[in-house]
């Protein structure tokens, strides 16, 4: 089953699923076998690997290690064309919808495509939607667009539905890594209550209670990075 299927399948079937992000700039080679280990070792279905900035090579190089020593899949989510590589399983291919930068809605995809014309991954389109999480995050920096304010539910959601009607295939419902402020429930559930596509939703989740709350208002998966960068969760 590709992943696109496991999202589907477990959306319908109302399983919730788990995954971490790894930062392949913020991640020594010696650290991944470590890592790795913790990953074998928590409830983790994916491994998302990215960063809004990453030096050239090491999404490439981060990536063959893990796979020497995990077998969960590696999903990249990519801050720039240029962070493509073969040694992974699928990859996001992000549409920043909510802002109104056409490098993130249409540039980047033009260029990445003479990479994925001659790669196996898996593609995954994806509306990726940034909402407020009370922090000025990199990818907020590097796209030079604003988040759409978690009050504005109306604004997310016919962002979110307009992605679904412009043939996302899921959504990504994103407060920021190191956000404050996680997407709320009542922001997820409105989505869910709006589209038939999985949701995604990242960004300042640090707690096994967070996880619940976020999976029970609607999303299929949840990611955590900084929280398990710093060993802070699944223990
Ligand atoms: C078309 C292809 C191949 C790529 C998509 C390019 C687009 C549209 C990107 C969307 C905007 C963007 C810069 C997304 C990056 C998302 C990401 C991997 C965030 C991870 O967190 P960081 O922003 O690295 O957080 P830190 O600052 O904490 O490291
Ligand atoms: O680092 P955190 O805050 O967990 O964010 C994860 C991810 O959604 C960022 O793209
Ligand atoms: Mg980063």
């Amino acid at each position: 089953m590709n992943i696109l299927n496991i999202l589907e399948t477990a959306k319908k079937k109302g399983q919730k699923l788990i995954s971490v992000l790894i930062d392949p700039d913020k991640t020594l080679v010696e650290e991944v076998p470590s890592i790795c280990s913790r990953i074998n070792n928590a409830p983790i279905d994916f491994i998302f690997l990215g960063g809004s900035t990453v030096n050239k090579d090491k999404t490439e190089i981060i990536a063959k290690e893990i796979q020497k020593h995990t077998s969960v899949s590696i999903v990249l989510f990519p801050g720039d064309y240029t962070h493509l590589t073969n040694y992974a399983n699928a990859v996001l291919l992000l549409n920043l919808i909510s802002g109104n930068n056409p490098e993130y809605l249409i540039n980047q995809q033009v260029k990445a495509i003479p990479f994925l014309q001659k790669s196996n991954l898996e593609i995954i389109s994806t509306g990726y939607v940034l909402v407020d999480g009370e922090t000025t995050t990199s990818t907020i920096k590097v796209t030079q667009t604003t988040a759409i304010p978690q009050q504005d539910k109306e604004k997310i959601t016919h962002t979110c539905v307009a992605g679904q009607y412009m043939g996302q295939h899921v959504l990504y419902l994103e407060a920021g890594s190191g956000a404050t402020q996680p997407v709320g429930k009542d922001v997820v559930n409105a989505v869910f209550n709006s589209v038939n596509i999985p949701i995604i939703v990242g960004g300042g989740i640090r707690s096994l209670k967070k996880i619940t709350e976020i999976h029970m208002a609607g999303a299929t998966l949840v990611v955590i990075g900084t929280a398990f960068e710093k060993n802070n969760i699944f223990k």
